[in-house]
């Protein structure tokens, strides 16, 4: 880890205000197409405050599930070399799926992720992030809710890390580099 101080980006009351938000978006969403039960998948590690947060504001018959992607390590970038090291639990099939995951950046953890799950033949497939760096797109993936857009800086807090560290925050911070 280099030599840094953190700086708070977005507030907590901000977060959980827009995550009210977003529930209530999701929510309409899925009664209108009248869905009587979503899948609700959670990203590990980054979004496990978030998905925690955010299906409390869903207010329909839902289950919860989690897999765990990982290609950030232990640095600032990442490999490009997305790794599922722990897949769902059950079936997908024919049925009503939302990726919750905290950040997109390059969108190539989401673009896998997307893929594999498609090929399970869910009834429907769609993606909730808290956060968005639009300006570090390398890929392109439909994403339907989206909490904040962000500048290009290295966040954390509220699940995100910097080498594993800050996921307790309760705001998103940005990370400032010393020297
Ligand atoms: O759009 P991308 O460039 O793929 O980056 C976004 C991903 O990177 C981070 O996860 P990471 O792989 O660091 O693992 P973590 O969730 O355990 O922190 C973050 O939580 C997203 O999942
Ligand atoms: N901690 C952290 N992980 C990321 N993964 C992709 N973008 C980011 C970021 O801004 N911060
Ligand atoms: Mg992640």
């Amino acid at each position: 880890m280099k030599k840094h101080h953190v700086e708070v980006l977005i507030s907590e009351q901000d977060v959980l205000a827009k995550i009210d938000q977003l529930g209530a978006e999701i929510t309409a969403f899925y009664q209108q197409k009248k869905v009587d039960k979503l899948i609700v998948v959670g990203l590990l590690r980054g979004s496990f405050m978030f998905m925690a947060d955010l299906v409390r504001k869903i207010d329909l018959p839902l289950e919860v599930e989690f897999m765990t992607t990982s290609s950030y390590g232990i640095g600032m970038s990442t490999n490009h070399d997305v790794k599922i090291t722990q897949d769902l639990n059950g079936d997908i099939k024919g049925e009503h799926v939302l990726i919750v995951e905290d950040i997109i950046d390059s969108g190539y953890t989401l673009e896998k992720v997307r893929k594999i799950l498609a090929l399970r033949d869910p009834a429907s497939l769609a993606i909730c992030t808290l956060l968005d760096k639009p300006s570090r797109r390398e890929v392109e993936v439909p994403v339907e809710w989206v909490g904040f857009a962000i500048p290009n800086e290295f966040v954390i807090g509220y699940g995100i890390d910097y080498a594993q560290r800050y996921r307790n925050l309760s705001f998103i911070g940005k990370v400032i580099l010393e020297e």
